[in-house]
């Protein structure tokens, strides 16, 4: 009998070309997604040395963290304009299909590629961007990769790469109502800290796992690299099959038929084993709050800012210390005391058609504060459009929400969406670092429905007694 294997070994052993002892292996590259930003380099690079993409086909490009949210065809930033024209040139001297700005499919990167079926189980899927791990969620093994590797890539659709280590993250237990895959995902970094997946490809197991739809999996999935891990990823089901089905880029007919066993096949062998395991009770997670300035300085809606004095450790003490006051932040509060001035609901963690769905839910007739601004940026055109098909759009304009064109947007405000410097915002985004949503910004990460809470209360509420 063979030995039982994880997905993660499967994809491995399907993909390797050349091995060499002690070595990184060299590892067929089933799909290269593309941004404006990490793209420029690679592509002159090649350029240089006379040669071409390799697989055109196999390659996908958009545009995300620098287009425009308000309506307009005009780019004043000059660097953006620049990254978002080089692009475009670079496209059509290279062959290479882009879903620019304008492009009924354009949108972020993460949320485009499963939307066109373009993500499939046991495929090795790589961008130059750190939340590639998003596209795990179908049991791909997707991972972030630098310019030069992307340079790689595109002239040889292969990279170097050590066979990474498995880790097991079993959830268990049954979600609360109104408790989300981004609770679980904070909850579990904040368990465990920023560093646990560092080595590490996870592999998120478990009943509370099987039971998510394919969008609280990327939710997951996409935050696997703020807890240090290379990629994440699920087994795919019945669930991952009918996400899939018809989508533009997947087979059809027999041939859908064939793939389907062929995916179902990859999922993790029964008796296979992993290199670690960690758990996490899903039963147990409440709805989370970021307070500080990393994602796993995390607490549950109800409770404190921690006190630097509750830590021996002084260096523990010091880190407390530093991100309270970047966070203008005193200890022993309630953190749903905390007003905040704005509202960001977007992201490749949470813009996609459910998360704007279920952020839309909460309003229930009621306005966003007036101390608040509060925008919505729907992940791709797709989603603004099917959004806009079900009346999402008006209920959040009415409420008093904007309602935005697609892209990165207030996630790391590269395109011109920032919160003005010492200003409080709830996002539904993946990172809460110094600087992130812009100079001094303070950013608190939540789920959708408590980002929706947040702007009509003005302060973080519990979703479960928001009714
Ligand atoms: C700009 C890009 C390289 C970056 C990443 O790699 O993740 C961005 O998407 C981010 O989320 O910080
Ligand atoms: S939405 Fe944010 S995290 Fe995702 S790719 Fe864009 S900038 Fe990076």
């Amino acid at each position: 009998m063979t030995k039982p294997k994880t997905i993660i070994e499967k994809i491995w052993d399907k993909n390797v070309v050349h091995e060499i002892p002690n070595r990184p292996s060299l590892l067929y590259i089933d799909l290269h997604l593309i941004h404006e930003v990490t793209s420029p380099q690679a592509f002159e690079g090649l350029r240089m040395k006379g040669r071409k993409v390799r697989q055109p086909k196999r390659t996908f490009a958009t545009m995300d963290h620098n287009v425009p949210t308000v309506h307009t065809n005009v780019i004043k930033d000059e660097i953006s304009k620049l990254q978002m024209d080089t692009l475009r040139k670079n496209c059509e001297e290279f062959d290479v299909p882009l879903a620019g700005m304008g492009h009924k499919h354009q949108g972020i990167v993460h949320v485009i590629g499963p939307e066109l079926g373009l993500t499939q189980p046991g495929k090795t899927i790589v961008c130059g961007d750190s939340h590639t791990s998003t596209h795990g969620a179908f049991g791909a093994l997707a991972f972030g990769i630098g310019t030069s590797e992307v340079e790689h890539v595109l002239s040889t659709q292969t990279i170097w790469q050590a066979k990474p280590k498995t880790l097991n993250v079993k959830i268990d237990g049954e979600l609360g109502t109104g408790v989300t895959a981004k609770d679980i995902v904070l909850a579990l970094i904040s368990k465990y800290g920023v560093d646990f997946g560092t080595g590490y490809v996870i592999e998120y197991t478990g009943e509370a796992i099987r039971k998510l739809s394919m969008e609280g999996r990327m939710t997951i999935c996409n935050m696997s690299i703020e807890a240090g891990a290379r990629a994440g990823l699920v087994s795919p089901d019945q669930t991952t099959i009918d996400f899939l089905e018809g989508r533009l880029h997947v087979p059809s007919g027999e041939e859908f038929e064939q793939a389907k066993q062929d995916w179902l096949s990859l999922a993790t062998d029964p008796d296979a084993t992993y290199d670690h395991t960690v758990t996490l009770n899903a039963s147990e997670v409440e709805p989370q709050v970021t307070w500080g300035t990393n994602p796993s300085q995390c607490i549950p809606v109800n409770g404190y800012i921690p006190n630097p004095n509750s830590k021996d450790d002084p260096n523990a003490q010091q880190e407390i210390k530093h991100s309270l006051e970047y966070m203008g932040l005193e200890p022993d509060i309630p953190i749903n005391s905390v007003p905040i001035e704005h509202v960001f609901i977007g992201s490749c963690t949470n813009s996609r058609l459910e998360d704007l769905k279920q952020a839309a839910s909460v309003i229930k007739g009621r306005k966003v504060s007036d101390k608040v601004n509060a925008i919505v940026v729907p992940g791709s055109q797709t989603v603004k459009a099917k959004a806009e098909e079900l009346g999402l759009d008006k209920e959040f304009l009415e409420a008093g929400f904007e309602w935005r064109e697609p892209g990165c947007s207030m996630c790391l405000a590269m395109n011109g969406d920032a919160v003005p410097p010492g200003e409080r915002c709830a996002s539904t985004s993946n990172r809460n670092f110094e600087g992130r949503q812009g100079a001094d910004a303070r950013t608190h990460l939540v789920s959708p429905e408590m980002a929706t809470a947040a702007a009509i209360a003005g302060h973080f509420v519990d979703i479960r007694t928001f009714v």
